[in-house]
């Protein structure tokens, strides 16, 4: 079966993958409202399609942060892409070059930054950075980042510590013995190839390795150590978007993290607008979560983001079809994205606007 739709290649992907492995990367925390919000968000906005316009010929090529791509997504960060396939990270780099989108590497990537860098050369890619206790280690990885062309680091924020995730509880998950943080120390993750008890082998090198006490005045000191662009991730609130544009950040994802962090918290599309008229319109705002067809992104967009990540699905195209399957997932993404912007009448990114959408359901009039 080709797959036309992204379920669909989530479909193969599970008929593939060990029930533990599909359960990590497709669980959220505690009862999982939020991660199932974020695949309903998209219903409460309709497009305003507009006629007798040319969409002859459709553009979503744009630029981020100085590096050009064929449409306005990326691929989100998710650690150990090796669960998925054996060449893991390299793979999904491949895929993401030739489809000329942005790839975001895990700090828990499962291949070296220097292999993945490797395997696409001149792509565009950005680091992703939780704050480790060892300083030494964030300090070292900002380092290797610049010498193989990653073009800026995306601080996660989102993660003082690993979300309850049921699903990893209940299958006691761990790494497998032969797959590591290929970018760490590898006595930093050890744990992670076992469960303790009440925690999932995640949690627990996460509990260690994470710094709990990092906050706003801790970036001057990641800023200092970089020439990077630097992008926070998890942000979903306008007050810490000021804050933020205060401290001197080049861009913001809205994301509540795919559901695993704070059970509870809001849809990241639902907060986009407002976290996108807290800042200046030089800092660009990106978002994830739920995305899962071409029309999303067109959503997403309309309510003002600069580029929208996907998360899951491009881990089920590297399950059954390595470097092809998730090539396929973001080629899909793309073509239905130009699909929805002809139908829709905006065949350019500037009439994507919020004029382009409505709510849904639309407000009750009011009684007479
Ligand atoms: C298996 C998996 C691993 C993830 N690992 C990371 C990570 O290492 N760093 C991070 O910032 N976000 C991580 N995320 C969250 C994603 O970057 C992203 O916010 C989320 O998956 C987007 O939602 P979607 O999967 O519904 O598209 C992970 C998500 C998944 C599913
Ligand atoms: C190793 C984990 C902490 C990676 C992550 O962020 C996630 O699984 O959501």
């Amino acid at each position: 079966m080709v797959p036309l739709t992204l379920a669909e290649h989530g479909a193969l992907a599970k008929g593939l993958l060990p029930a533990a492995i599909w359960d990590f990367f497709e669980g959220g925390a505690g009862t999982e409202w939020t991660r199932r919000a974020n695949l309903d968000a998209w219903r409460h906005h309709v497009l305003r399609p507009r006629v007798l316009v040319d969409v002859s010929a459709p553009d979503c090529g744009t630029e981020l942060l100085g590096a050009r791509l064929t449409a306005p997504f990326g691929v989100a960060p998710m650690a150990y892409h090796r669960l998925a396939h054996p060449e893991g990270e390299c793979a999904t780099a491949r895929a993401a070059s030739e489809a000329g989108v942005l790839l975001i590497v895990s700090i828990f990537a499962s291949r070296t930054l220097e292999q993945i860098a490797a395997a696409a050369p001149g792509a565009p890619r950005w680091l992703q950075l939780y704050w480790l206790r060892d300083r030494e280690a964030l300090t070292m990885l900002a380092r290797r980042a610049e010498q193989a062309d990653y073009r800026a680091l995306v601080l996660t924020v989102d993660a003082p510590k690993v979300g309850r995730r049921l699903r990893d509880l209940r299958n006691a998950f761990a790494l497998p013995a032969d797959l590591t943080a290929a970018n760490l120390d590898p006595r930093l993750t050890s744990s992670a190839g076992h469960s303790a008890a009440g925690r999932s082998g995640i949690e627990e090198h996460s509990r260690q390795q994470f710094d709990p006490t990092v906050s706003w005045a801790d970036l001057a000191w990641l800023r200092a150590r970089t020439r990077l662009p630097l992008v926070l991730k998890g942000v979903l609130t306008a007050e810490d978007a000021r804050l933020a544009v205060e401290h001197g950040v080049d861009a913001l994802i809205v994301s509540n993290h795919g559901g695993r962090q704070l059970d509870g918290v809001p849809p990241a599309l639902a907060v986009l607008p407002e976290v996108v008229d807290a800042v200046p319109a030089e800092c660009p705002v990106l978002v994830d979560g739920g995305l899962r067809h071409g029309s999303d992104l067109a959503t997403a967009l309309a309510l003002g983001a600069r580029a929208a990540l996907v998360g899951r699905p491009v881990l089920w195209g590297l399950a059954h079809g390595g470097a092809d399957g998730a090539r396929a997932v973001l080629d899909l993404l793309r073509e239905e994205l130009l699909d929805t912007m002809v139908l829709a009448g905006r065949p350019t990114l500037a009439a994507l606007d919020r004029d382009a959408l409505a709510p849904w359901p639309p407000a009750a009039a009011a009684p007479l």
